[in-house]
Protein backbone atom coordinates (compact mmCIF):
# COMPACT_ATOMS: atom_id res chain seq x y z
CA UNK A 1 0.00 0.00 0.00
CA UNK A 2 1.44 3.46 -0.74
CA UNK A 3 1.66 6.24 1.59
CA UNK A 4 -1.27 7.73 -0.09
CA UNK A 5 -3.81 5.34 -0.65
CA UNK A 6 -6.01 5.78 1.73
CA UNK A 7 -8.69 7.54 -1.03
CA UNK A 8 -11.47 9.40 0.79
CA UNK A 9 -14.81 8.92 0.36
CA UNK A 10 -17.01 10.43 -2.49
CA UNK A 11 -19.07 12.92 -0.46
CA UNK A 12 -15.22 14.71 0.48
CA UNK A 13 -14.63 14.39 -3.39
CA UNK A 14 -13.49 17.80 -4.66
CA UNK A 15 -15.75 19.39 -7.09
CA UNK A 16 -15.23 17.98 -10.72
CA UNK A 17 -14.53 20.86 -12.62
CA UNK A 18 -11.50 21.51 -10.88
CA UNK A 19 -8.74 19.97 -13.36
CA UNK A 20 -5.52 22.42 -13.15
CA UNK A 21 -3.59 22.40 -9.32
CA UNK A 22 -3.01 25.40 -7.65
CA UNK A 23 0.30 26.20 -9.30
CA UNK A 24 0.51 29.78 -9.33
CA UNK A 25 3.21 30.07 -6.74
CA UNK A 26 5.53 27.94 -8.92
CA UNK A 27 7.61 29.19 -12.12
CA UNK A 28 6.37 27.35 -15.15
CA UNK A 29 8.73 25.41 -17.66
CA UNK A 30 6.67 23.83 -19.77
CA UNK A 31 3.31 25.06 -21.14
CA UNK A 32 0.60 22.22 -23.14
CA UNK A 33 -1.83 24.44 -24.48
CA UNK A 34 -4.58 22.89 -26.76
CA UNK A 35 -2.37 19.97 -28.04
CA UNK A 36 -3.58 17.07 -30.22
CA UNK A 37 -1.69 14.72 -31.22
CA UNK A 38 -2.54 12.24 -33.82
CA UNK A 39 -1.36 9.08 -36.02
CA UNK A 40 -2.41 9.16 -39.45
CA UNK A 41 -5.82 9.90 -38.38
CA UNK A 42 -6.08 8.72 -35.16
CA UNK A 43 -5.87 10.64 -32.16
CA UNK A 44 -3.53 9.51 -29.34
CA UNK A 45 -3.88 13.15 -27.36
CA UNK A 46 -6.65 15.37 -27.51
CA UNK A 47 -6.64 18.86 -26.50
CA UNK A 48 -4.31 18.68 -23.23
CA UNK A 49 -3.94 21.55 -21.41
CA UNK A 50 -1.54 21.69 -18.94
CA UNK A 51 1.54 24.03 -17.14
CA UNK A 52 4.74 22.11 -15.67
CA UNK A 53 6.10 24.04 -12.95
CA UNK A 54 10.08 24.10 -12.87
CA UNK A 55 12.39 22.13 -11.02
CA UNK A 56 9.93 20.08 -9.39
CA UNK A 57 8.92 15.95 -10.22
CA UNK A 58 5.32 16.01 -12.67
CA UNK A 59 4.16 12.08 -13.44
CA UNK A 60 2.30 11.55 -15.86
CA UNK A 61 0.18 8.28 -14.79
CA UNK A 62 -2.55 6.33 -16.72
CA UNK A 63 -3.70 2.78 -18.20
CA UNK A 64 -1.40 1.16 -21.02
CA UNK A 65 -2.29 2.95 -24.47
CA UNK A 66 -3.34 6.35 -22.64
CA UNK A 67 -0.70 8.64 -24.32
CA UNK A 68 1.75 9.19 -21.77
CA UNK A 69 4.62 8.64 -23.55
CA UNK A 70 3.11 10.21 -26.41
CA UNK A 71 2.91 13.47 -24.69
CA UNK A 72 6.63 13.56 -22.87
CA UNK A 73 7.91 12.60 -26.54
CA UNK A 74 6.91 15.79 -27.63
CA UNK A 75 8.44 17.88 -25.20
CA UNK A 76 11.85 17.15 -27.04
CA UNK A 77 10.07 16.61 -30.47
CA UNK A 78 10.79 12.95 -30.62
CA UNK A 79 7.61 12.56 -32.31
CA UNK A 80 9.58 14.07 -35.30
CA UNK A 81 10.79 11.07 -35.81
CA UNK A 82 7.32 9.08 -36.58
CA UNK A 83 6.49 9.34 -39.83
CA UNK A 84 2.52 9.81 -39.88
CA UNK A 85 2.61 11.92 -36.42
CA UNK A 86 1.04 15.04 -36.71
CA UNK A 87 0.00 17.45 -34.22
CA UNK A 88 -2.19 20.80 -33.19
CA UNK A 89 -1.95 23.37 -30.45
CA UNK A 90 1.50 24.52 -28.86
CA UNK A 91 4.14 23.59 -26.37
CA UNK A 92 5.84 26.63 -24.94
CA UNK A 93 9.39 25.52 -22.95
CA UNK A 94 10.58 28.76 -21.35
CA UNK A 95 7.30 30.89 -23.16
CA UNK A 96 8.82 29.41 -26.74
CA UNK A 97 6.77 27.13 -29.07
CA UNK A 98 8.99 24.34 -29.73
CA UNK A 99 7.27 23.98 -32.72
CA UNK A 100 7.71 27.22 -34.83
CA UNK A 101 9.97 27.79 -37.12
CA UNK A 102 13.64 28.19 -37.26
CA UNK A 103 14.07 26.13 -33.79
CA UNK A 104 17.23 24.39 -33.49
CA UNK A 105 15.84 20.65 -32.94
CA UNK A 106 19.20 18.71 -31.93
CA UNK A 107 19.55 22.09 -29.20
CA UNK A 108 16.19 21.29 -28.10
CA UNK A 109 17.08 17.69 -27.61
CA UNK A 110 19.86 18.95 -25.63
CA UNK A 111 17.82 21.16 -23.69
CA UNK A 112 15.02 18.81 -23.15
CA UNK A 113 16.97 15.40 -22.08
CA UNK A 114 15.60 11.69 -22.18
CA UNK A 115 15.85 8.40 -20.58
CA UNK A 116 13.86 5.34 -21.77
CA UNK A 117 12.81 2.32 -20.14
CA UNK A 118 15.69 0.23 -21.55
CA UNK A 119 19.42 1.36 -20.58
CA UNK A 120 20.82 2.21 -23.84
CA UNK A 121 24.51 2.83 -22.88
CA UNK A 122 26.59 2.97 -25.96
CA UNK A 123 29.22 0.33 -26.58
CA UNK A 124 31.60 2.50 -25.21
CA UNK A 125 33.82 3.16 -22.17
CA UNK A 126 32.08 4.27 -19.21
CA UNK A 127 33.74 7.83 -19.74
CA UNK A 128 33.38 7.94 -23.43
CA UNK A 129 29.27 7.86 -22.88
CA UNK A 130 29.13 10.53 -20.37
CA UNK A 131 31.44 12.77 -23.01
CA UNK A 132 29.81 12.10 -25.79
CA UNK A 133 27.67 14.56 -25.92
CA UNK A 134 30.31 17.07 -24.94
CA UNK A 135 32.49 15.94 -27.77
CA UNK A 136 29.39 16.49 -30.24
CA UNK A 137 29.42 20.27 -28.81
CA UNK A 138 33.08 20.29 -29.92
CA UNK A 139 34.16 20.13 -26.39
CA UNK A 140 38.30 18.01 -26.45
CA UNK A 141 39.55 19.91 -23.87
CA UNK A 142 40.81 17.25 -21.64
CA UNK A 143 40.11 19.20 -17.94
CA UNK A 144 37.05 20.11 -18.67
CA UNK A 145 35.72 16.80 -19.97
CA UNK A 146 37.38 14.79 -16.64
CA UNK A 147 35.59 17.65 -14.75
CA UNK A 148 32.30 17.21 -16.46
CA UNK A 149 32.25 13.66 -16.38
CA UNK A 150 33.10 13.83 -12.61
CA UNK A 151 30.37 15.91 -12.10
CA UNK A 152 27.82 14.23 -14.37
CA UNK A 153 28.65 10.38 -12.98
CA UNK A 154 29.16 12.02 -8.94
CA UNK A 155 25.42 13.84 -10.08
CA UNK A 156 24.30 10.36 -10.98
CA UNK A 157 25.14 8.59 -8.14
CA UNK A 158 27.20 6.22 -9.79
CA UNK A 159 31.06 8.05 -9.36
CA UNK A 160 32.39 5.95 -6.52
CA UNK A 161 31.13 2.71 -8.23
CA UNK A 162 32.93 3.71 -11.44
CA UNK A 163 35.65 6.30 -10.76
CA UNK A 164 38.50 2.94 -10.84
CA UNK A 165 36.85 1.95 -13.69
CA UNK A 166 36.39 4.72 -16.18
CA UNK A 167 37.87 3.16 -19.02
CA UNK A 168 35.83 0.08 -18.85
CA UNK A 169 33.10 -0.72 -21.62
CA UNK A 170 29.63 0.60 -20.27
CA UNK A 171 28.37 -3.00 -21.11
CA UNK A 172 30.29 -4.37 -17.95
CA UNK A 173 27.51 -2.77 -15.68
CA UNK A 174 24.79 -3.97 -14.11
CA UNK A 175 21.15 -2.86 -15.60
CA UNK A 176 20.82 -0.44 -12.71
CA UNK A 177 24.48 1.13 -13.26
CA UNK A 178 23.71 1.47 -16.76
CA UNK A 179 20.87 3.12 -16.03
CA UNK A 180 22.35 5.86 -13.80
CA UNK A 181 25.09 6.01 -16.75
CA UNK A 182 22.59 6.79 -18.87
CA UNK A 183 21.13 9.58 -16.81
CA UNK A 184 25.01 11.09 -16.01
CA UNK A 185 25.13 10.76 -19.57
CA UNK A 186 22.18 12.65 -20.28
CA UNK A 187 23.03 15.25 -17.60
CA UNK A 188 26.57 15.81 -18.67
CA UNK A 189 25.39 18.48 -21.52
CA UNK A 190 23.25 20.07 -18.71
CA UNK A 191 19.88 20.07 -19.69
CA UNK A 192 17.51 22.15 -18.76
CA UNK A 193 14.46 19.33 -18.50
CA UNK A 194 14.95 15.57 -18.02
CA UNK A 195 12.30 13.64 -19.56
CA UNK A 196 12.63 9.75 -17.77
CA UNK A 197 10.34 7.44 -19.40
CA UNK A 198 9.50 4.41 -17.30
CA UNK A 199 13.21 4.99 -16.33
CA UNK A 200 13.02 1.96 -13.79
CA UNK A 201 10.51 -0.35 -15.07
CA UNK A 202 13.82 -3.15 -16.25
CA UNK A 203 14.98 -2.84 -12.69
CA UNK A 204 15.53 -4.88 -10.00
CA UNK A 205 14.04 -3.63 -6.40
CA UNK A 206 17.56 -2.28 -4.84
CA UNK A 207 18.13 -0.42 -8.68
CA UNK A 208 14.75 1.14 -8.42
CA UNK A 209 15.02 2.47 -5.31
CA UNK A 210 18.70 4.44 -6.31
CA UNK A 211 16.68 5.96 -9.21
CA UNK A 212 14.39 7.38 -6.96
CA UNK A 213 16.89 8.79 -4.73
CA UNK A 214 18.62 10.16 -7.57
CA UNK A 215 15.32 11.61 -9.17
CA UNK A 216 14.36 13.39 -5.54
CA UNK A 217 18.41 14.78 -5.77
CA UNK A 218 18.34 15.99 -9.58
CA UNK A 219 14.59 17.58 -9.05
CA UNK A 220 16.93 20.49 -7.03
CA UNK A 221 18.78 21.45 -10.32
CA UNK A 222 16.46 20.40 -13.20
CA UNK A 223 12.74 20.12 -13.76
CA UNK A 224 11.54 15.99 -14.38
CA UNK A 225 8.95 14.45 -15.66
CA UNK A 226 8.04 10.82 -15.62
CA UNK A 227 5.77 8.91 -16.64
CA UNK A 228 5.65 5.58 -14.86
CA UNK A 229 2.69 2.85 -14.39
CA UNK A 230 3.78 2.16 -10.78
CA UNK A 231 1.40 4.39 -8.46
CA UNK A 232 3.71 4.01 -5.61
CA UNK A 233 6.63 5.27 -7.35
CA UNK A 234 4.82 8.34 -8.59
CA UNK A 235 3.49 9.22 -4.97
CA UNK A 236 6.62 8.59 -4.16
CA UNK A 237 8.91 11.02 -6.76
CA UNK A 238 6.51 13.48 -7.71
CA UNK A 239 5.14 16.49 -6.61
CA UNK A 240 2.69 16.78 -8.92
CA UNK A 241 0.42 14.04 -10.76
CA UNK A 242 -1.57 14.48 -13.82
CA UNK A 243 -3.80 11.24 -14.36
CA UNK A 244 -4.42 10.27 -17.97
CA UNK A 245 -6.66 8.62 -19.81
CA UNK A 246 -7.87 7.96 -23.07
CA UNK A 247 -5.61 10.40 -25.06
CA UNK A 248 -6.84 13.39 -22.46
CA UNK A 249 -5.56 14.67 -19.11
CA UNK A 250 -8.14 13.73 -16.68
CA UNK A 251 -6.93 15.82 -13.31
CA UNK A 252 -3.86 16.88 -12.71
CA UNK A 253 -2.61 17.90 -9.14
CA UNK A 254 -0.32 18.43 -6.45
CA UNK A 255 0.87 14.52 -6.10
CA UNK A 256 -0.93 14.01 -2.66
CA UNK A 257 -3.84 15.54 -3.18
CA UNK A 258 -4.38 13.60 -6.06
CA UNK A 259 -3.77 10.31 -4.89
CA UNK A 260 -6.00 11.00 -1.33
CA UNK A 261 -8.52 13.14 -2.93
CA UNK A 262 -9.34 12.81 -6.30
CA UNK A 263 -11.65 15.21 -7.80
CA UNK A 264 -12.64 12.49 -10.27
CA UNK A 265 -14.29 9.23 -10.41
CA UNK A 266 -12.68 7.94 -13.17
CA UNK A 267 -9.17 8.74 -11.33
CA UNK A 268 -9.94 7.25 -8.18
CA UNK A 269 -11.12 4.19 -9.82
CA UNK A 270 -7.80 4.08 -11.62
CA UNK A 271 -5.75 4.51 -8.36
CA UNK A 272 -7.66 2.07 -6.37
CA UNK A 273 -6.75 -0.41 -8.88
CA UNK A 274 -10.58 -0.80 -10.27
CA UNK A 275 -8.75 -1.08 -13.78
CA UNK A 276 -5.78 -0.36 -15.90
N1 LIG B 1 4.40 5.27 -33.63
C1 LIG B 1 3.09 5.07 -33.48
N2 LIG B 1 2.29 4.86 -34.55
C2 LIG B 1 0.97 4.64 -34.41
N3 LIG B 1 0.34 4.63 -33.22
C3 LIG B 1 1.07 4.84 -32.12
C4 LIG B 1 2.48 5.06 -32.18
N4 LIG B 1 2.94 5.23 -30.91
C5 LIG B 1 1.87 5.12 -30.10
N5 LIG B 1 0.75 4.88 -30.81
C6 LIG B 1 -0.61 4.73 -30.29
O1 LIG B 1 -0.93 5.90 -29.56
C7 LIG B 1 -1.66 5.59 -28.38
C8 LIG B 1 -0.91 6.13 -27.17
O2 LIG B 1 0.30 5.38 -27.03
P1 LIG B 1 1.42 5.75 -25.93
O3 LIG B 1 2.56 4.84 -26.15
O4 LIG B 1 1.64 7.19 -25.96
O5 LIG B 1 0.62 5.37 -24.59
P2 LIG B 1 1.20 5.09 -23.14
O6 LIG B 1 0.17 5.62 -22.19
O7 LIG B 1 2.57 5.61 -23.00
O8 LIG B 1 1.17 3.51 -23.13
P3 LIG B 1 2.10 2.46 -22.32
O9 LIG B 1 1.86 2.76 -20.87
O10 LIG B 1 1.56 1.12 -22.73
O11 LIG B 1 3.52 2.70 -22.75
C9 LIG B 1 -1.83 4.08 -28.36
O12 LIG B 1 -3.10 3.77 -28.91
C10 LIG B 1 -0.72 3.59 -29.27
O13 LIG B 1 -1.06 2.38 -29.90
Amino acid sequence: MNKFSDTSSSSSRRPLHRQMPDITQEKVCIQVQDFSLFYGKVPALQQVNLDIPCQRVTAFIGPSGCGKSSLIRTFNRMNDLVENASHQGRILIDGEDIHARGVDVPDLRRRVGMVFQKPNPFPKSIYENVAYGLRVQGINNKRLLDETIEWALRSAALWDETRDRLHESALELSGGQQQRLVIARTIAVKPEILLLDEPASSLDPISTLKIEELIHELKNRFTIVIVTHNMQQAARVSDYTAFMYMGEVVEFDNTERLFTNPAHKQTEDYITGRYG
